[in-house]
C-alpha cells in the first residue's frame, strides 16, 4: 500500500458547445495517507470525476501532478485499481476469469490467479458465483465482482467513482458495510467519489467537500469501526457530521 498525493491539480476542458474553456478543477492539493479512506463529495459538476480520472491516469492534468507514494502518475497503471458505477465486467468471461483478468495481464499463471481470485471472492461472499457469467448475477453481485476484481490486483490505491450508485438502497447499504469490513482487513488507500453524503460519512476516515473544482472543507470522521448501519445511523456523531457535510454541500 502507498499514500496518494494530489499536488496543485488543475483541469481545463474546451467546451465545444460554448466555444470556450471550462475550469473543472482548480488548484486541488490533497494527501491521502497510506491505508486511509477518503471520500470526496460535492454537487454535480464540481469536478469529482475529473479528479478521479486524473488520478487514474485516464485524463492528463492541465497543471499539477499526482503521486502514488513518490512516483508521479503518467497514465493508467496496476498500482491504481478503479471501480466505476457501471460494472464494466467482461460479459463473455466467468466471474473467476473476470477477477483474474488483471493478474493474467501481469503474466500470473492460471492456477495461481484462480487461487488469488477465489481468496478475494470468498472475502466478498462470492465463492458460489465463481463459475457464473455476469448476466446471471444481480446488479449488487456484479458490483461486488467489480470491487473484488480491483482488490485482487493488490493495487496500492483503490479509486472508486460512485460504485454503488446504480444498485437499490438496501443492496447499497450491504455493499457499504462489506466495503468497510474488507477495507478494515486489507487497509487499502482509498479515494471514493460520491454525491451521497451519508455514504461518505459512513465509509470514510475523512470527507473532502468540493465546490466549483476547489476543496471547500476537509472533515475528519472519528466514528469507531467496525461500522454497521444499524448502530452508526443512531449515533449522534454520525447525525451531526452528516448534517454538517450536507449543509456544506448544499452551500457549495
Ligand atoms: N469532456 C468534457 N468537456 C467539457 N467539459 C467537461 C467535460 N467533462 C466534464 N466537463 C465539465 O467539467 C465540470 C466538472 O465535471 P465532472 O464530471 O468532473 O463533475 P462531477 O462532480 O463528477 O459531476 P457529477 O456528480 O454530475 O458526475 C463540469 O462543469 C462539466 O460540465
Amino acid at each position: 500500500m502507498k499514500g496518494l498525493t494530489l499536488r496543485n491539480l488543475h483541469k481545463t476542458y474546451f467546451d465545444l458547445n460554448m466555444g470556450s474553456r471550462v475550469t473543472a478543477v482548480q488548484d486541488v492539493s490533497l494527501h491521502i495517507r497510506e491505508g486511509e479512506f477518503v471520500a470526496v463529495v460535492g454537487p454535480s459538476g464540481c469536478g469529482k470525476s475529473t479528479i478521479l480520472n486524473m488520478v487514474a491516469g485516464f485524463l492528463p492534468a492541465t497543471k499539477g501532478e499526482v503521486l502514488v507514494g513518490d512516483r508521479p502518475v503518467k497514465g493508467p497503471g496496476p498500482d491504481r485499481g478503479v471501480v466505476f458505477q457501471n460494472f464494466a465486467l467482461f460479459p463473455w468471461k466467468t466471474v473467476i476469469d473476470n477477477v483474474g483478468f488483471g493478474l493474467k495481464m501481469r503474466g500470473i499463471p492460471k492456477p495461481e490467479r484462480d487461487r488469488i481470485a477465489r481468496e478475494f471472492l470468498a472475502l466478498a461472499g462470492l465463492t458460489n458465483a465463481a463459475d457464473r457469467y455476469p448476466n446471471e448475477l444481480s446488479g449488487g453481485m456484479q458490483q461486488r465482482v467489480g470491487v473484488v476484481r480491483a482488490l485482487a490486483n493488490e493495487p496500492d490505491v483503490l479509486l472508486m467513482d460512485e460504485p454503488f450508485a446504480s444498485v437499490d438502497a438496501q443492496t447499497r447499504m450491504t455493499l457499504q458495510e462489506e466495503l468497510t469490513r474488507i477495507w478494515q482487513e486489507r487497509r487499502h488507500t482509498v479515494l471514493f467519489i460520491t454525491h451521497d453524503v451519508g455514504e461518505a460519512v459512513f465509509l470514510a476516515d475523512r470527507v473532502i467537500v468540493l465546490s466549483k473544482g476547489q476543496v471547500l472543507r476537509e472533515i475528519d470522521i472519528p466514528i469507531s469501526r467496525p461500522r454497521a448501519w444499524d448502530t452508526v445511523s443512531e449515533q449522534d456523531d454520525f447525525k451531526r457530521l452528516s448534517s454538517e457535510v450536507l449543509q456544506m454541500v448544499r452551500s457549495a
